[in-house]
């Protein structure tokens, strides 16, 4: 599989390529924020992420636009909506960014704060515009033709147990612990199913979802946008089930989506939100049942990362010397 540039002479960059290069951002963005883990400087950590992100991203062959950042919800300086990056010796693709995923995890030394990344073909990543939130449900293959975001919670615990041959009552369901979830996580619970929740990390929980030895069914509930397309991403690779509407959660984020003659109510399904060839990459920061820390000793710097593409899982535990 290739990205196709589209400017003559026509070249092709094997898909290997702009994975190594993914990698190789994901990896630098973990390494330079890990320096912050558990310094309560958010910004500090993010700041160190985006940039080390940004200048691996310059290494890039081709011409990549970043479809999504945090840029506008963090006001962040680099890797911005918008922003080109690569040595434009190559094809053009989109990616989507968040250099760091649950900041407050890396600030504070909790588990779950990753760098992260997509990359897809170009016009393949749904652009949220200014909606910076959207309510989602991933759940894992067998379940993706089952899910209606309509639907009342426990008729998707229904539909989602049974097509995962399973009780509700055996289910175990992600929900970030937030004020807006207080109901979601009672009518859950009342169901009958378990649930995790998470203080952030929508991306982990979804991934979590995807991943075979992990035991969570599904994620419901409203995150980021930026993590929306990333997660879609991962889970149009594996053949997973996804859903998103924005769902935003201040009344200027909502005009803001109006004036951009986006509509609020309209749901995108995974290859809405994804609709090319993409692949994901993260890279872990602080920890945690996804991908360990990266680790420095004797000189040696080791990452883990996990790269999502085309129906597979890879994990690489990377060492540079030096
Ligand atoms: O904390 P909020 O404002 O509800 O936003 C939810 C989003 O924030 C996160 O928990 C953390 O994201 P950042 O660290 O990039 O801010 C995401 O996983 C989630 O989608
Ligand atoms: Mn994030």
């Amino acid at each position: 599989m290739q990205f196709h540039s589209e400017v003559a002479p026509r070249t092709c960059v094997d898909i290997h390529t702009l994975e190594a290069v993914a990698l190789a951002a994901t990896r630098s963005a973990a390494v330079a924020s890990y320096a912050w883990v558990g310094r309560y400087d958010q910004e500090a950590a993010d700041a160190a992420a985006t940039k080390a992100m940004r200048e691996a991203l310059a290494e890039a062959p081709g011409r990549g636009t970043v479809v999504i950042g945090e840029g506008e919800k963090d006001d962040a300086p680099m890797l911005f909506n918008g922003e080109i990056v690569g040595n434009g010796n190559g094809p053009d693709f989109d990616i989507a960014v968040d250099p760091l995923e649950g900041t407050s995890f890396c600030a504070k030394d909790l588990p779950g704060a990753l760098a992260t990344i997509a990359f897809g073909e170009p016009g393949t990543l749904w652009s949220p515009g200014p909606g910076f939130y959207m309510d989602k449900i991933v759940v894992p293959p067998q379940a993706r033709d089952v899910i209606d975001l309509d639907d009342p919670p426990e008729r998707t615990l229904v539909n989602v147990a049974k097509a995962l041959g399973k009780k509700v009552s055996e289910l175990r369901v992600v929900i970030m612990d937030k004020p807006r979830h207080k109901e979601l996580i009672t009518r859950v619970l009342q169901a009958g199913a378990a649930v995790q929740t998470p203080a952030g990390g929508d991306v982990g929980g979804s991934l979590a979802v995807l991943l075979p030895t992990l035991d969570v069914d599904l994620l419901l509930g409203v995150g980021g946008t930026p993590e929306g397309v990333m997660t879609a991403a991962a889970v149009g690779a594996l053949g997973g089930g996804m859903l998103g509407r924005l769902a935003p959660q201040r009344a200027a984020e909502a005009d803001a989506i109006r004036a951009a003659g986006m509509s609020l109510g309209r749901v995108y399904n995974c290859a809405e939100l994804v609709s090319g060839d993409a692949f994901f990459v993260a890279t872990g920061i602080s920890g945690g049942s996804l991908l360990g820390r990266p680790r420095e000793c004797a000189g040696m710097t080791t990452a883990e990362s996990l790269l999502i593409s085309r129906g597979e899982i890879r994990y690489i535990t990377h060492t540079t010397f030096g």
